[in-house]
């Protein structure tokens, strides 16, 4: 018996760029991207560089007639939603793309010259030609430096890049993004300027710098990241949103290989998704557990919350927890409703706020605090770290709980396997323990319930 195909048409996106051996950048970074993004991703390959995470070694530009026959071979078979340039090396290939850009629909153009290592990626003279093709271009991504290459302006704050921005929009794009990963700062911000026919405006998207060096792909997978989201159809200002989101998650759980400073994490926000039922499956079971174990002594005042982060997680939406919290029934806790993600309270915040110092803590569970369980907390195989709400200074702007995890982490020699919070008026004291895993926390309540029994 034959089965009735179930066929999917995502929409095609192309990209225009050079191939980096070493995975992380160009053609490969921007085919990860594309598909991870819901696209179909095709390739015109310009360059293949001999490339690893420490720097380029070699390069070999193609002819110019074999890069004029992949992107002829993908524009005649394809229905293109969008299209990007990355690494064009040379005046001669970027007047080819700009031969094919009339035709071309949502065409982002990252005006890559020089690797995150410092190797020059686009022959001097090729510069100027890139004028020619941001008449034609959606948007343009220059990072701070191509910005002061092709504005000629000094682009070292925010103010400047605006500036830069709307220089790029009077040479004909009908926006450009200033990216702020090369400007210093606690924040990184990047400048959406739009054409006045377009929105006309200014938009700054700002987040907080990741301490790494291991941004190599970063611009490749924004431009890919952005070009995908307007081939399903988004306007700019969302699609940039999206694009920026997603690198801050790839820049923070960047990938760790080869002996550089290591590479964005293309997949992140994907990897992500698929960890959301296995983190759900991870609270139900320490849930049961909590059911199984009868942990009634461990319940405080306020009930307790079990909370799961997922692999990547980042925000409130991330992390899952028993809503309602256990309460004590007469014969033993129930959980009074499912596992839901979105978590706001207190639990979830004090796991997300670990997860800055610690990202491999995924899972968290408060406890009531008494003599009985102050003592058994001693039983626990790790460190139990102790933070006081007294000392939190007048006037501090960071939420108690998120204050109170840092303090309790900068105290400990190593991650804690809990932290007490000596509670204050009107806060009842309690304890949180942590697991990176389902059966770390649960072997930890079982530490604390038999230390409190015997
Ligand atoms: N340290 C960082 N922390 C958080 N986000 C960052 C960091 N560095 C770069 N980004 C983000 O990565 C994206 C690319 O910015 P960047 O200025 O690094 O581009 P680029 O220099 O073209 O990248 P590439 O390294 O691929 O050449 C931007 O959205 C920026 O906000
Ligand atoms: C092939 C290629 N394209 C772009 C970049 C920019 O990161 C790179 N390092 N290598």
């Amino acid at each position: 018996m034959t089965r009735a195909d179930a066929p999917v048409t995502p929409p095609a996106v192309l990209t225009i760029a050079g191939s980096d051996s070493g995975g992380g950048a160009g053609i490969q970074a921007d085919l990860k991207t594309i598909e991870a993004g819901g696209g179909f991703g095709t390739s015109a390959i310009t360059s293949v560089t001999a490339q690893n995470t420490t720097g380029v070694q070699g390069q070999h530009l193609l002819p110019i007639e074999e890069i004029a026959a992949q992107i002829e071979s993908v524009r005649s078979d394809f229905d293109l939603g969008a299209v990007k340039t990355g690494m064009l090396a040379t005046s001669e290939v970027v007047d080819l793309v700009v031969e094919h850009a009339p035709e071309l629909q949502n065409l982002v153009v990252d005006p890559v010259m020089v690797a995150a290592s410092g190797d020059r990626l686009l022959d001097e003279d090729a510069e100027d030609a890139y004028e020619r093709l941001f008449a034609e271009a959606t948007l343009v991504t220059p990072n701070a430096d191509e910005a002061e290459v092709l504005t000629g302006r000094d682009v070292e704050d925010p103010e400047a890049a605006e500036r830069a921005g709307r220089d790029i929009v009077e040479m004909g794009a009908d926006a450009a993004l200033v990216k702020g990963g090369h400007i210093t700062g606690e924040e990184v911000v990047d400048t959406l300027v739009t054409a006045p026919e377009e929105a006309g405006g200014v938009t700054s998207f700002r987040h907080d710098r990741i301490d790494t060096a291991a941004t190599h792909g970063s611009g490749c997978t924004l431009s890919s990241a952005i070009a995908t989201r307007l081939a399903h159809g988004d306007d700019l200002s969302g699609a940039v949103s999206a694009g920026i989101d997603l690198l801050a998650r790839a820049v923070r759980y960047h990938h760790d290989v080869g002996e550089g400073p290591g590479a964005v994490h293309h997949m992140v926000e994907l990897r992500n998704e698929a960890s959301r039922t296995e983190t759900v499956e991870a609270v139900e079971r320490i849930v049961s557990a909590c059911v199984d174990l009868d942990v009634s002594p461990l319940v405080p005042e306020v009930g307790m919350t079990v909370a799961g982060a997922t692999a990547y997680a980042e925000t409130p939406d991330d992390a899952a927890a028993v809503e309602g919290r256990i309460t004590r029934t007469r014969d033993g806790v129930r959980p009074n409703r499912g596992v839901r993600y979105g978590v706001s309270g207190t639990v979830g915040r004090f796991l997300l706020a670990a997860r800055e110092h610690d990202p491999a803590v995924r899972f968290a569970v408060n406890c009531r605090l008494n003599d009985d369980v102050r003592a058994a907390l001693g039983e626990l195989a790790g460190s139990v770290s102790t933070y006081d709400r007294a000392d939190r200074p007048a006037g501090a702007e960071t939420e108690a709980t998120t204050w109170g995890v840092g303090q309790a982490f900068e105290a400990s020699p190593e991650t804690p396997v809990a932290v007490v919070d000596n509670g204050e008026v009107g806060v009842e004291a309690s304890a949180t323990l942590l697991g990176a895993d389902a059966d770390t926390l649960v072997g930890h309540i079982e530490t604390v319930l038999d230390a409190i029994d015997a």
